[in-house]
């Protein structure tokens, strides 16, 4: 029974403000970084366990001291005691009686808890020769169910009513399962309109898109009505009126102000808009969903969906009518996977949200699940795709036809090649020094 012997945790950052990639209405210079894990164990097999959770610059470095600060529960800890019993260790991370005062399951601490959550999951994968949506596809209900927590959101799933659900959907899963394997996960894209974006650099990357088959296109928009409805207007230009167009404002907006904006980038006919206000306030989506669902215009969230509760929430008050999990808000794996089912229950689309390091990597997986697994429909499902940082990974993502090839390599996609590990560690990685020498940025 191999035992885990280290935990160490990096702070990756790399400098994407620079050329303004990954910019929105509030965060108008991310660096896109994360805290990075790699769990080690005396198995002698050579695996690691690779996890990450996604952050923007400066935050990272108090990621990283929230993940060392939960490491003494994983050093020591036999693998088959919390994988045999993965829903007890998930609560005991998260309910550590000093450390949840910090959250309890939000923010930093949960973030730090989704990097070691993932870093766990990726090696499990690794011992099991499986990528991880093999894993959780081929894993028997009942074993899959007992990895959720289902504290706080029992009273709309039940442990029964998850195991039930799954096997329902027993049937017909090989041939999805293949179909996927065939034709991909279908994907939309974000890279061509990010704020902080030229006219120029937007048209060239909309041509670009379409020439490689792209038929789904994300905007930025909230920081000023004038130059949404200009950029709009020009995407729409770009892409034509049979492509689909999705909005997405990162929080900038009141609840009234949301729907009077909405109103007015009506005539542009987003799908979606997607986080229109504050992350936390269920009420307030559904308001704005009310007033907006009839102009054929969903309301998308969930990257800032703190936990599955905030989703619970959303979801009994029609808040959205698209389910974006990410992979690093919530801690990790099981608590995705819960959210997936409640999605499922209550008929509502999951669409992954994908924008920052390494997340494409990862939800790629779970978006599979969901298909073959759980939700067994494609229907207004399509998985984000941000086309930046992808070489950091030893298996970096495919994309085909607009849509994810399944990975085929055992572990969850989140190792990172030895070298951006090395190069992109903040402040002392060899890029980072460089671009101190340059002035490109001032040294901490
Ligand atoms: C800061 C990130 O780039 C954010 O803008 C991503 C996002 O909102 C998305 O991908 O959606
Ligand atoms: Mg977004």
């Amino acid at each position: 029974m191999p035992t885990i012997t280290g935990l160490k945790a990096y702070d990756l950052r790399f400098p994407t403000s620079l050329e303004a990639h990954g910019s929105d209405a509030m965060h108008t210079d991310p660096d896109y970084s994360c805290g990075y894990v790699v769990i080690t164990t005396d198995a002698g097999d050579g695996l690691e366990g690779h996890g990450l959770t996604f952050t923007c610059g400066r935050g990272t470095e108090v990621v990283v001291v929230a993940i060392q600060s939960l490491s003494f529960l994983l050093v020591g800890k036999k693998l088959e005691d919390i994988y045999d019993d993965f829903s007890s260790f998930w609560r005991a991370l998260t309910s550590e009686s000093q450390m949840r005062w910090i959250g309890p399951e939000k923010g930093v601490i949960h973030l730090a808890t989704a990097a070691i959550v993932n870093a766990l999951w990726d090696l499990w994968a690794k011992r099991e020769g499986k990528p991880l949506w093999k894993l959780l596809v081929d894993m028997e209900p009942e074993k899959l169910v007992s990895c959720i927590d289902f504290r706080y959101i029992s009273d709309v799933l039940t442990k029964e009513e998850a195991v039930e659900m799954l096997k329902k959907k027993q049937e017909g899963k090989a041939d999805r399962e293949k179909e996927m394997l065939e034709k991909g996960y279908p994907a939309y894209i974000t890279s061509a309109g990010w704020l902080g974006y030229s006219e120029d650099e937007i048209r060239k990357r909309c041509r670009e898109g379409l020439a490689q088959g792209w038929t789904r296109f994300k905007v930025k928009v909230g920081a000023d009505l004038a130059d949404d409805v200009r950029r709009c207007g020009l995407i729409r230009e770009e892409i034509g009126w049979d492509n689909t167009m999705m909005v997405d404002a990162n929080q900038r907006w009141d609840v009234q102000e949301s729907i009077d904006h909405m109103l007015r980038l009506a005539e542009f006919k987003p799908l979606w808009i997607e986080e229109p206000t504050s992350p936390d306030d269920a009420l307030g989506h559904a308001t704005i969903a009310k007033a907006l669902n009839p102009l054929g215009i969903g309301v998308a969230t969930g990257e800032q969906c703190q936990n599955r509760v905030i989703f619970k929430q959303m979801l009994q008050a029609g808040g959205l009518q698209f389910c974006q999990i990410d992979s690093c808000r919530m801690g990790g794996v099981n608590e995705v996977v819960s959210v997936i089912l409640m999605a499922a229950k209550f008929g509502i689309p999951v669409c992954p949200h994908a924008g920052g390091v390494g997340l494409c990597q990862m939800v790629q997986h779970l978006a599979v699940f969901d298909y073959v697994s759980v939700s067994a429909s494609l229907d207004n499902r399509v998985c984000e795709f941000a086309d930046h940082l992808h070489e950091n990974f030893k298996e970096a993502i495919v994309i085909k036809n607009a849509s994810y090839v399944l990975p085929k390599a055992a572990g969850y996609s989140t190792e990172m090649k030895p070298e951006s590990i090395s190069g992109y560690q903040y402040p002392n990685g060899a890029v980072w020094q460089q671009l101190f020498k340059e002035g490109k940025f001032t040294a901490p």
